[in-house]
């Protein structure tokens, strides 16, 4: 009988791994096909990528996220400002955009996201949820959380985030206290989750107190199972382990936020007159809207479809609203550090706004609105996203569809290719940006507004599928900056990384991260691929406090 079952079990495994490795083969023939419709030269078969790949390898370092790469072959073979990218088998065929007002055209066209975005979200958020979801589904969505973003809403906020950025700050006067190395994106993503839990979901994390909440760890968990989308590698590549672990992490973090969606359920229809409302109580409201008011939701269990698209949704806006913002106040620290007489700016405009009698806390707590008066502080914002924007958005080729060649003025075919608004090699682009390279925070003060083309700037991408959360993103990142810059100094200290080697966190799991090239645009904090655009290494940091 044992030996039945062995035999049985033995045989049921090679089938599942035969079938996944000819699916692979499969999918990587089709790809292949994809290629052959490009107009233009013909392109090598297998060359012609390992070419471009070899040279990425060798230029740039590894895990080195792709808009980076991107905008190194756009630099090295002056590339038109649309291009084909051919880097099969890695990729599907890549129609790079690069010119401002062609991205204007695809932001405002009807193109479905592509399916290549669901790589990274699929994991985390599901399949169908406001980020990847087109037609319908998405207007849906978005428009049921529409209100949860109006400014009335985010102002509201402002005295929440302030608890948040104060218990932030105790975190902060800790590793001062201590003077150890750190890595700032742990502490960033601690803050940034707690304020989108509160704000999405109502629900603390509790992040900024703790590092056992059972939502996070898995989420960090999936994240460290991210594929790397350079290697070559077919074991790192097609490992049929890391579907396995996402499912798993998935079903654990569904687990968690449908606890959450029940227990608000069972309270019963959110007040339709507040106007405040959490995303978690707008979709609520729109089950109750969509199913009667009668429901007694004390004794009915909400319709199977209905909860998990709202638990896909409401990951998707606890990912999204979490990992960029963190990724852009780690920029914001290690910028401000390199350019002192910015800083010295922004301390001065914190100083004309709050003064240095009461704290910026209790001032904000009584009056959110003053945080509106940081102009300065808004602009170096801004900059620090020109030039480290962590995400950008992939739009699916059609065949009815073409794109104009700014250039020659021919109509590129689209079909079969994923379209993708390269947003920093847009933001760093000298026929777009005077010294665009250089941080000039002044740019975006509103006295210049008239100075750059505004297409040019997309960090929270354009047209109807823009970021919903960029004002809540503004907020949080002006007031947990307005509340620790003057008091604190950060300084990245990537000269220590050894030391970290054996801390456990999902950094250790890129491999091979430390070996070759370590600068990009000349600067050791590049941006990595995991989920969104991070800063490398979790930006080792320490920190100081200042004396005033
Ligand atoms: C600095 C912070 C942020 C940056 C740079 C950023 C950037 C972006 C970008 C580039 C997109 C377009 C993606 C695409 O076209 O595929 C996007 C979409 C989105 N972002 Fe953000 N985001 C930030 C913060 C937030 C926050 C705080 C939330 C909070 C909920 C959020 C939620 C979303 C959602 C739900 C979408 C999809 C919107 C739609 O398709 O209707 N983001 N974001």
């Amino acid at each position: 009988m044992a030996f039945l079952i062995n035999n049985l079990f033995g045989t049921a495994v090679a089938v599942v791994v035969t079938s996944y490795f000819l699916k692979i083969v499969y999918r990587t023939i089709q790809m292949r096909r994809r290629f052959s419709k490009l107009p233009g030269p013909p392109h090598h078969p297998i060359l012609g990528h390992l070419k471009v790949m070899g040279e990425i390898a060798a230029a740039l370092p590894k895990r080195v996220h792709p808009h980076v790469y991107a905008h190194y072959l756009r630099e090295k073979y002056n590339l038109p400002p649309v291009f084909y990218l051919d880097i099969y088998p890695v990729s599907a065929p890549l129609l790079v955009v690069l010119h401002p007002e062609t991205a204007h055209q695809l932001s405002e066209a009807k193109l479905n996201k592509d399916p290549a975005l669901l790589d990274v979200v699929e994991p985390l958020a599901g399949r169908e949820n406001i980020l990847c979801s087109d037609g319908l589904r998405w207007k849906k969505w978005r428009a049921i959380f529409n209100p949860g973003f109006s400014v009335q809403q985010l102002m509201s906020q402002v005295p929440m985030i302030v608890d948040c950025a104060a218990a932030f700050v105790r975190i902060l006067d800790n590793h001062a206290a201590h003077n150890d190395l750190f890595r700032m994106e742990e502490e960033a993503t601690k803050i940034t989750i707690d304020v989108i839990g509160k704000a999405i979901c109502a629900h603390d994390f509790k992040c900024l107190h703790s590092d056992d909440n059972e939502f996070v760890k898995t989420m960090r968990k999936s994240l460290s199972w991210m594929p790397d989308t350079q290697t070559l590698n077919p074991f790192d590549r097609y490992n049929p382990m890391r579907a396995i672990m996402h499912r798993y992490y998935k079903k654990k973090m569904d687990n968690y936020i449908g606890r959450m969606l029940d227990e608000r359920f069972a309270v019963g229809a959110p007040d339709r007159k507040v106007k405040k409302k959490t995303a978690i109580d707008l979709a609520i409201v729109e089950y109750f809207k969509e199913n009667g008011q009668d429901v007694d939701s004390r004794t009915a269990t909400m319709d199977a479809e209905f909860r998990q698209n709202a638990i896909n949704n409401l990951e998707v806006l606890l990912f999204a609203g979490h990992d960029t913002t963190a990724s852009t106040l780690c920029y914001c620290y290690a910028l401000l550090k390199k350019h002192p007489n910015v800083l010295a700016k922004v301390c001065q405009e914190l100083d004309s706004v709050f003064g240095t009698e009461v704290s910026v806390a209790e001032q904000l707590r009584q009056n959110p609105y003053l945080i509106n008066d940081c102009h300065y502080l808004l602009a170096v914002i801004k900059e620090v996203l020109r030039l480290w924007s962590p995400a950008s958005g992939v739009k699916q080729g059609r065949k009815d569809y073409f794109i104009k060649d700014p250039v020659t003025g021919d109509m590129l075919p689209t079909e079969d290719c994923v379209i993708w608004i390269n947003v920093i090699t847009v933001h760093r682009d000298p026929r777009n940006w005077e010294d665009p390279d250089a941080f000039i925070p002044e740019r975006f003060l509103s006295e210049n507004a008239d100075k750059f083309n505004p297409d040019a700037y997309r960090p929270f991408e354009r047209g109807p599928r823009n970021c919903i959360g960029q004002e809540l993103a503004y907020i949080e990142l002006k007031v947990v900056l307005a509340m620790t810059v003057r008091e604190f100094d950060v300084s990245t200290a990537f000269d220590e990384l050894e030391s970290l080697s054996n801390d456990g966190s999902i950094w250790n799991s890129v491999k091979g991260r430390l070996d070759g090239p370590q600068e990009c645009f000349g600067d050791e904090m590049y941006q990595i691929l995991l989920a969104a655009a991070k800063p490398r290494e979790g930006m080792p940091a320490r920190v100081t406090k200042r004396k005033r």
